[in-house]
Formats: structure tokens, C-alpha cells, sequence
């Protein structure tokens, strides 16, 4: 977050901004108490959220997935019209029938396939994707998405590296086998994500990417010490991928939408000998990206990126409703309570150009 290059920008003239009200087409809202805490973050900034299904146990039925959904509504603040977009959680054992069920329902917008072990609550993934070819098919029949979190888990590769070799190893297999699958690749981290997603044609692909990978590349871990807060999965990388990442979302292409990953962990579950993964935006995620946007030059751009691409993609309608956000300095929150546990924001403590009205 660099206020010079903020100021020596061509669009410094810029002092407010109007979009469509932005949604966020990734998101972890957990469950009791933290869920009460968060979500009024969220359906402050956002219309509509692709709300993830790693709870513990995982959201794997569409019963589930329609009492967590209850429960999200239950916890909305009065008047809000933020609206959870759900979706199940992939297992070596989801059934062509439970993907019946869960088109039919009408509010499951997606199936997250978590390879079992790559990131927070992912015990109860896949183990090995042609186990799930019948919930594939039936997915690809039906036009419900593939949500992936694109890494592999072999241990024998490099942590910084999984990615690129998800791509290689399950992803361009799958995709030459189930051609018509929608697919969102989720957190999109690296260039060759950004270019493989690219250079799809016409196929049926979409990427999101979050504010920190925008903003950040792997140097903000270890600036004068190790920096917990801004661990997540997959992690930062270094800063030629942060570029390609920027260029990706700023590019106008329809392919790349904003998902926040907004991702809750305690305070005391961060700064710990084995920390969780993941950062927490939810608070000031608009912000988040309307920076990254200035310091590329490219505003005019964010509307799309934030409000457009990703409900185009996913056969909703564009909000109707606005935001409107404005150039005014401000502090980000060093840390906020969440039922007594406190939770540390991205970037806590430090200043924002950006403030949403
Ligand atoms: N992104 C993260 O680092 N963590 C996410 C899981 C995920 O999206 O991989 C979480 O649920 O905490
Ligand atoms: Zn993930
Ligand atoms: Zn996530």
C-alpha cells in the first residue's frame, strides 16, 4: 500500500467512485459465533457472496447446505439484503444424485473440490478425482461449477510450486476429459494460472483473485521478522506472479473476478508454532481492491472486475444496487472482536486511501 505511487498516479484526480454493489465470489463465513461476527463485514460491502463449505464437518449434502444457509440468514443484520450463494463440498464419495438434488434445490451455485490436505479443513477432500466422475458428469450436464482450490498435495513439491503443478497434473486432464465442466479456479496466485485461464478460448473457465495476492508478493511474510498475517494458501508468491495477477484483473477480461478468500482465524490461532492459513478481508475488502486498482492505473477497470465479470459468469443477474466509495485516508483496525476472540485484519494498523460510504 504505497501512498506515492497513489498520488503520482494519472488518476489521483479521482476523488469518488460509484460501482454496481460488488459481490464476492469466494468466501469463509464459519459458523456460530464467528459467523455472527463476520457477516455483517460482508453484507456491508457486498451484494451476494460464493459462500465456501469447509466447515467442520464439511458442508458435503444439500440438506446441509440448506440449514447453513438458514443459519447465515438468521445471522444477517436487520435489513440486509446480502444474499449467501452456497455450495457443497466435494468427497470421494458425493453422488450424481446429490448433484441432482443440489440443482434442483436452486440456491447451490457451485461444488468445491478441496484435494484432501491442501489447505484449512480439507481432511474430508478428494483423495483422487476419478473417484467423483459421476458427480463430474452430472455437474458438467447441468451447468453447476467446479470450484477448485488448485494445488496438489504431494509433498515432494515445492510449497511455492503447487499450483503451477495442479494445472499440469489435475487440471488440464480433467478439463480434456469433461470439456463442458464450468470451472472456477479459485485464488489464482501465479502467472501461469493467470495465462492458462487466459488463453482458454472458449471454454468454459473463470478465475477469482484476492486483494492480498494483488497487493502483496511473498516478501510481506517475512518483512523484519515472520508475519503470520499475511500466511494463506495458496501462499504469496514472489513478485513477478503478483504483476501477472494485477495485469489478469485490470485487463477488462470477463474470465477473472474478484474472491475475497476472506478467511477468519483467532488471533492466538495465527500467531501460534503452526498457524493457520489465511488472511481476513472481509472488513475492508472493497478498499483492498480499489488500491490495487489505483496503483495500477486502472479504476475504471474495477467495476467490471468487482461487479460484472462474476455474475455474468455465473448466469445471475448484475446488481441493481451502487456503492460508492471515496479518497479519504484511513486507519485499518489493528485487530476486532469476535465474541471474545480477537481477530487480526489485513494490514491492521495500517493506512487505506479508500473508504467505502
Ligand atoms: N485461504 C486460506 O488460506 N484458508 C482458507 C481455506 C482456503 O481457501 O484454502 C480457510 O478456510 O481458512
Ligand atoms: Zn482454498
Ligand atoms: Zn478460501
Amino acid at each position: 500500500m504505497n501512498a506515492t505511487t497513489e498520488q503520482t498516479s494519472n488518476q489521483a484526480a479521482t476523488r469518488e467512485l460509484t460501482l454496481a454493489r460488488p459481490d464476492d465470489w469466494h468466501l469463509h463465513l464459519r459458523d456460530g459465533a464467528m459467523l455472527q461476527a463476520v457477516l455483517p463485514h460482508s453484507a456491508r460491502q457486498f451484494g451476494r457472496a460464493i459462500v465456501m463449505p469447509n466447515l467442520k464437518p464439511p458442508v458435503t449434502t444439500t440438506e446441509q447446505a440448506a440449514a447453513y444457509r438458514q443459519r447465515i440468514l438468521a445471522a444477517l443484520p436487520a435489513g440486509s439484503r446480502f444474499e449467501p450463494l452456497m455450495t457443497l463440498y466435494l468427497t470421494d464419495n458425493t453422488s450424481a444424485d446429490e448433484i441432482r438434488r443440489a440443482c434442483d434445490a436452486g440456491f447451490v451455485h457451485g461444488v468445491k473440490l478441496y484435494p484432501a490436505g491442501a489447505t484449512t479443513n480439507s481432511d474430508a477432500g478428494v483423495t483422487d478425482l476419478a473417484k467423483c466422475d459421476a458427480a463430474l458428469a452430472e455437474m458438467e450436464a447441468r451447468g453447476l461449477p467446479l470450484l477448485l482450490h488448485g494445488e496438489v498435495t504431494d509433498a515432494a513439491v515445492d510449497v511455492f510450486d503447487r499450483e503451477e503443478a495442479f494445472i499440469e497434473r489435475v487440471l488440464i486432464p480433467l478439463r480434456a476429459r469433461r470439456p463442458g465442466l464450468k470451472v472456477v479456479f479459485e485464488h489464482i496466485t501465479t502467472r501461469q494460472a493467470a495465462q492458462y485461464v487466459s488463453e482458454a478460448g472458449g471454454a468454459p473457465i473463470g478465475a477469482t483473485i484476492t486483494a492480498h495476492h494483488l497487493l502483496y508478493n511473498r516478501n510481506a511474510i517475512f518483512t523484519g521478522g515472520l508475519r503470520p498475517h499475511y500466511y494463506c494458501l495458496p501462499v504469496l508468491k514472489r513478485e513477478v506472479h503478483r504483476q501477472a495477477l494485477v495485469a489478469a484483473a485490470t485487463s477488462g477480461n470477463p474470465r477473472f473476478f474478484l474472491g475475497t478468500d476472506s478467511a477468519p482465524h483467532a488471533k492466538g490461532l495465527k500467531e501460534h508454532a503452526c498457524g493457520c492459513a489465511g488472511c481476513y478481508t472481509a472488513l475492508h475488502a472493497v478498499e483492498l481492491y480499489a488500491q490495487a486498482f489505483d496503483e495500477a492505473g486502472a479504476l475504471d477497470r474495477l467495476e467490471g472486475f468487482a461487479s460484472f465479470h462474476g455474475a455474468d459468469f455465473y448466469g445471475l443477474p448484475r446488481s441493481a444496487e451502487t456503492i460508492t466509495l471515496k479518497r479519504e485516508a484511513w486507519t485499518v483496525p489493528a485487530e476486532f472482536d469476535a465474541a471474545g476472540t480477537p481477530i487480526v485484519p489485513l494490514g491492521g494498523g495500517e493506512a487505506l486511501a479508500w473508504r467505502l460510504g
